[in-house]
């Protein structure tokens, strides 16, 4: 039976695989974003997400595994999906002379029921740029110029490759509105980010995403709380001897995960209270090692990457 496409998920990615050459970009991934949520792709340097947002976008198509995006295929049924949604690439878009306000009108031209120039040229503050080619504007500013593109014809569906990369304070808090008002009005929102508190703020649900896989799907909530109730990071002057990790895990017991992020800092994750902290601190004592800093947070979603794959994000 035909599944009706109104009730499909917005996109379903089914065992992607895709590879440059040798390079294998996106190896076995598996996601699905439901309608009217913002999902958010979060992964370090090469993981494979601007890949995986190509092929929903139908830039490239997929080499094994299935995609659908609005319950159509991106490449062969592109011309159906193309009305529907809306891209913000990581870089470029637009024609290098452009000015800004006109490729915003061409655009916008291009679709039947498109949102007001000016009003999107107000709230995303690109009056200031308007007659400025594209090539002379800034980063930040190419960054807003995309998004009011990507948005400008009204569609279901919104890919944003790290929109807020390069961006100053002031401008990603207008983003993440953007992007809140968006989701208010039931538009689909799937954005890619190495930002953490972009992740957290915007994201119903995050995929981390590492060497191509997913490793963790959850909403914000769900991948910092479930495992464990907060963190203390343990940083001490001197590098830890090589079996630190092994003896302070035997120290804490079970219920306790103890993590390296480098030579001199650990994390712990588990139930942060005043014992495991009095038991971290005379373990110190005990190894003959200085504690530069001891402090107890919650459990952000850096540290479940740093769990789950013994990297850090952040590079
Ligand atoms: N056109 C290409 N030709 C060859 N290799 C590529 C190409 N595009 C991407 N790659 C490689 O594929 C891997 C995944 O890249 P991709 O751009 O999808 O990751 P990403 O998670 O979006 O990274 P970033 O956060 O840096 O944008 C990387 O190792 C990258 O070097």
């Amino acid at each position: 039976m035909r599944v009706p496409a109104s009730s499909s998920p917005a996109v379903a990615i089914e065992g992607l695989h895709m590879r440059y050459g040798e390079t294998r970009a996106v190896d076995g991934l598996s996601l699905t974003v439901e309608r009217g949520t913002v999902t958010a792709v979060l992964g370090p340097n090469g993981a494979g997400k601007t890949t995986t947002l190509e092929t929903c976008e139908g830039f490239r198509a997929a080499q094994q595994g299935t995609v659908r995006v609005l319950g159509l295929d991106p490449v062969r049924e592109r011309r159906a999906l193309l009305p529907r949604i809306g891209v913000m690439l990581q870089s470029g878009g637009a024609w290098s002379g452009v000015r800004a306000v006109e490729m915003l009108e061409h655009v916008a031209r291009l679709h039947a029921n498109p949102l007001p120039v000016p009003m999107l040229v107000e709230r995303l503050g690109l009056a200031e740029c308007g007659r400025t080619p594209y090539r002379r504007l800034s980063g930040g500013q190419q960054q807003r110029l995309g998004l009011a593109m990507a948005v400008v014809g009204r569609p279901e569906l919104v890919f944003v490759d790290e929109p807020t990369a390069g961006m100053d304070p002031a401008a990603r808090r207008t983003t993440w509105e953007l992007v809140e008002e968006l989701k208010a009005d039931g538009v689909t929102v799937v954005l890619t980010t190495h930002y953490m508190e972009e992740a957290e703020r915007l994201a119903d649900t995050v995929h981390v995403i590492d060497r191509g896989r997913v490793v963790a799907t959850g909403s914000p909530f769900e991948l910092t709380r479930a495992r464990g109730q907060a963190t203390i990071r343990l940083v001490v002057t001197e590098p830890f001897p090589r079996e630190a990790p092994e003896s302070l895990r035997a120290t804490l017991g079970s219920g306790t995960e103890v993590t390296e992020i480098n030579q001199q800092s650990l994390l712990i994750t588990g139930p942060a209270d005043a014992s495991t902290l009095a038991k971290v601190s005379a373990w110190c004592e005990e190894q003959g090692v200085l504690p530069e800093s001891l402090s107890l947070g919650q459990r952000t979603l850096e540290d479940v990457f740093l769990q789950i794959t013994g990297r850090e994000l952040a590079p």
